[in-house]
Parts: C-alpha cells; structure tokens; sequence
C-alpha cells in the first residue's frame, strides 16, 4: 500500500488542459451549469446534447460522454441509450450516473437499459453504488445514507461484475476496477452543501477518461482535482456560496505542484 499520487496523475490533468476534449454531458436539468463550468475551469469543453434527435449523432464526434440520470423523462431517457449505444459503437469513453437509482423503479429500469451499452466508469455515492450492486432499494433520493468506505468490497464487486471501472464518492472517494483500488483523500466538508458536485465529479471523470485510456487513472486524476481544489477553496471561503464560486478558480488554477499534494493511498 502506497500514499502517493500517480506520475499519471499530474499528465492527465495536464493533458485535459492541452487537448481541450469535447464532452458531451446529458445531465439533469440542476447540474448543467455547475457541470458545465466545471468542465470549463479544466480545460475541457463541455457540450450538453441531450435530445434522441441528435445525442447518438453528437456522441460519435465527442471525446466522451456523461450520462446522468437525475431529472429523467421518457425522451431524455431516449436520449442518454442513444448517446450510450453510440458511444459504446464507436468505443469513445462513457460515465453513467446513476442518481438516485435507488429510489424507484423507473430508475432502476434505466439503469439496467444503459448498463447494456457497457459504460467505461460508473460514479455514484455511496447508496447508488450499493443500489445497483446489492438491488437493494430506499435510500435518500439523491443524497447518500452511506459511507463510501462502506461500499468498497459492494464497489470491487460490481467492477468486475460489470467490466468497469467504479468510483463511489463521499468523505473519501474510492476508484476500483475490482482488482486495483485507490481512495481519494482531500475534499471539504461543505461539498455536499453545493448541489451538483457529484454530477460535476462525474463531468471530470468523462473529461479525464477522454485523454487517459486506463479509466483507473482517468477517475484518480478527476477525483484528485476535486480533492484539491476543493481542499484549497474551503480554506478561503466562508460557506457554501463562495465555496462554490472558489473551487471554479481553484480548478482552473491547478498545476502540478498543487496536483502532487493529493493524497491517495493504492492497494
Ligand atoms: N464530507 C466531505 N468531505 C470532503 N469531500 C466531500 C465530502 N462529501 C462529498 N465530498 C466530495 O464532493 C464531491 C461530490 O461527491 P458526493 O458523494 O457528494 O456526490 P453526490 O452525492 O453524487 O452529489 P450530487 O448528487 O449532489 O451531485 C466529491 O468530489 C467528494 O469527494
Ligand atoms: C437535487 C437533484 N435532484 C435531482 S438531480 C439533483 C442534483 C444532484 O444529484
Ligand atoms: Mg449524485
């Protein structure tokens, strides 16, 4: 077991910046602008095209592609599987999350549609990532009752069971492909005070796995960005408003002196 970050890391993060990668995020209609500005204060280039008219088509000339489920509907869902089979077609890097799929059936029916289009990352709390691995129901809609540091085996298992890599995010945020694991350090308590930063953590992952093709690494590095900047924006915010505003500049400030402060511990 190791605590250090990644040499993969800081190349990531980087090359983010420098290819500008086009991702295409259908995502609920609270996190489009959060997702979207923070896309943007990496250095990616979000796009949010969501309708079936278009979403499969725009998914074949993306980097990669989102596919969040939190405000669905019929043609939104449409949407997402053609995006999803699109991406999967052409083998451009695909990130479901899967909000609240615990909650009710329809959810869960979703999910089991996309799985099918065998996403490159799943990333969910906590109880998401229990909900799918475990068919287990309830939950707190789109908050988490559970640690991540209680769905790490649920986690391992599911990666293997699904081929993918899967991050469960929280206190600390996990990224496993069932045989490799890494936790996450870092973050601030008022995260989960600002709506949507699960779906933006979501963004980065598809952001990261569009410049890396090991989406172990990928998610550590988007997992890592979150870590430290919103580490350094807690320590110059006074609540959850300028917290938010702050980890924007953060994000776009990160270098790799800032990124090689990550603590990440590896077994
Ligand atoms: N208590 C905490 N301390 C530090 N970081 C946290 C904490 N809670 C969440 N985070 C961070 O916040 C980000 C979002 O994770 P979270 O688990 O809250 O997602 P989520 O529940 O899907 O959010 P949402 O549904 O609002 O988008 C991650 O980068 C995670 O590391
Ligand atoms: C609050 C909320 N409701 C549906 S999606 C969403 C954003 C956080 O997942
Ligand atoms: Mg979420």
């Amino acid at each position: 077991m190791s605590s250090t970050v990644t040499s993969a890391t800081p190349s990531i993060v980087a090359a983010v910046r420098a290819q500008s990668p086009l991702v295409q995020y259908l995502t609920n209609y609270v996190s489009m602008d959060v997702a979207a500005n923070v896309l943007n204060a990496v250095g990616a280039s979000p796009a949010m095209v969501h309708d079936p008219h278009e979403s499969g088509e725009f998914a074949r000339i993306a980097s990669a592609v989102g596919v969040n489920i939190g405000t669905p509907s019929p043609s939104w869902v449409d949407g997402m599987i053609e995006a999803a089979r699109a991406a999967h077609e052409v083998g451009t890097p695909w990130v479901l999350d899967p909000v609240a799929v615990g909650a009710t059936a329809y959810r869960r029916e979703i999910v089991a549609q996309l799985l099918e289009h065998r996403p490159t990352v799943v990333r969910g709390n906590a109880s998401e990532i229990l909900a799918i691995a475990t068919s287990q129901t309830g939950g707190r809609g789109v908050d988490s009752d559970a640690a991540s540091s209680d769905a790490v085996d649920a986690a391992r298992g599911l990666a293997r069971d699904l081929a993918t890599v899967v991050v469960v995010t929280g206190v600390e945020d996990v990224v496993t492909d069932g045989s490799r694991t890494a936790v996450v350090h870092g973050g601030h308590a008022w995260m989960p005070m600002v709506t949507a930063l699960g779906c933006s953590a979501t963004a980065l992952v598809a952001a990261c796995c569009a410049v890396e093709p090991d989406a172990l690494e990928a998610s550590v590095a988007a997992m890592v960005m979150l870590a430290v900047a919103g580490e350094r924006a807690g320590e110059r915010s006074a609540g959850p408003g300028s917290f938010r505003v702050a980890l924007l500049d953060e994000l776009a400030a990160l270098d790799d002196v800032r990124v090689a402060s990550a603590r990440v511990v590896r077994s």
